[in-house]
């Protein structure tokens, strides 16, 4: 038996296909959803995922503003303009490409967004939200994860999830997620015992840690569902995730592609958080 694939691009494509449509009625209403992103410097990859959102914003029919600047700015340059699209009425999401060359303070870029245009839903009050139970914007990678596990008609209710990974960005919003659909979740890291023993009771296993196929098929629960947040590039040039995918499609019952998985599922995300901001202007 091999694993079931949850195929991000196919899911994608029939929720942007839905979000085209209330862009519609909301432009028809005179409000043209509208995301600004702001890149810093010349990460490859990083420029590669932009054009991805301004891509996935056109589309949709939705409006984008992106501004490049180069990897030396003057941090206050940045400030300003974050301040100019907080007080344009006709931007809806501000998102602040990461990671930030070394000169800059992050933490304080994103505290620097208007929290109600923060469709990355990274800034303390919208964190502060979602732990809470009263999210206002889900951070888009797991509110992505979310939607795949929905798709697949997962079982979360007492489900064991198991995390591997503790960032800011995906492993404690995820924990977070899982945690308010009554899963029994486990957030693994670096410094965790016998990852092993942990990711071999998972009934759902989310690998977000950045280390190219470290879990292996041997890791993996018979049936479990594993969910691929990696994107790694190995020497060849080749895209791979954290899962060592060959193993573990033997083993896992639905599982997750990279590319192809999370990766289209996080801008699809994007654009729902925008198209709900700027609908909430009408509200
Ligand atoms: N403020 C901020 N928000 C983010 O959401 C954010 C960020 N910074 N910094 C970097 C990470 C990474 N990320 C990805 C988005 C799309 C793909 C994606 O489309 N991946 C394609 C392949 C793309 C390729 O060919 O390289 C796939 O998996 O099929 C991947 C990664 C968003 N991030």
């Amino acid at each position: 038996m091999t694993a079931t694939i949850l195929d991000g691009n196919a899911l994608s494509a029939h929720l942007r296909t839905e979000l085209a449509g209330r862009v519609a009625a909301l432009t028809a209403r005179g409000v043209q959803p509208c995301l600004a992103v702001i890149l810093v410097g010349e990460d490859p990859a990083s420029a590669v995922y932009v054009r991805n959102k301004v891509a996935g914003c056109e589309k949709t029919g939705m409006r984008s503003i992106k501004d490049v600047y180069a990897p030396d700015v003057d941090p206050a340059v940045v400030f300003a303009r974050i301040a100019e699209l907080n007080a344009d009425p006709a931007v809806h999401g501000i998102l602040v490409q990461l990671p930030l060359p070394r000169h800059f303070d992050s933490e304080a870029v994103l505290e620097a967004i208007a929290p109600e245009k923060d469709v990355d839903g990274f800034h303390a009050e919208n964190i502060g939200a979602l732990m809470q139970g009263n999210p206002r914007f889900i951070p888009c990678t797991p509110y992505g994860v979310m939607k795949m596990l929905e798709a697949g008609h997962v079982p979360l209710k007492g489900a064991e999830a198991v995390i591997v990974g503790r960032s800011n960005i995906v492993g404690k919003p995820m924990a977070m997620l899982l945690l308010a659909q009554s899963c029994t979740v486990t957030v693994c890291h670096s410094q965790s015992k016998d990852l092993a023993f942990h990711t071999r009771r998972a009934d759902i296993l989310v690998a977000a840690v950045g280390k190219a196929k470290m879990i292996t098929g041997d890791m993996i629960k018979p049936g479990a569902t594993v969910i691929d947040v990696g994107i790694n590039r190995l020497p060849d040039g080749k895209l791979c995730g954290d899962v060592d995918f060959e193993s573990a499609k033997e083993v896992a019952g639905l599982i997750t592609p990279v590319p192809g998985g999370v990766g289209p599922m996080t801008i699809t995300m994007l654009l729902t958080n925008t198209l709900e901001s700027a609908e909430r202007t009408l509200k």
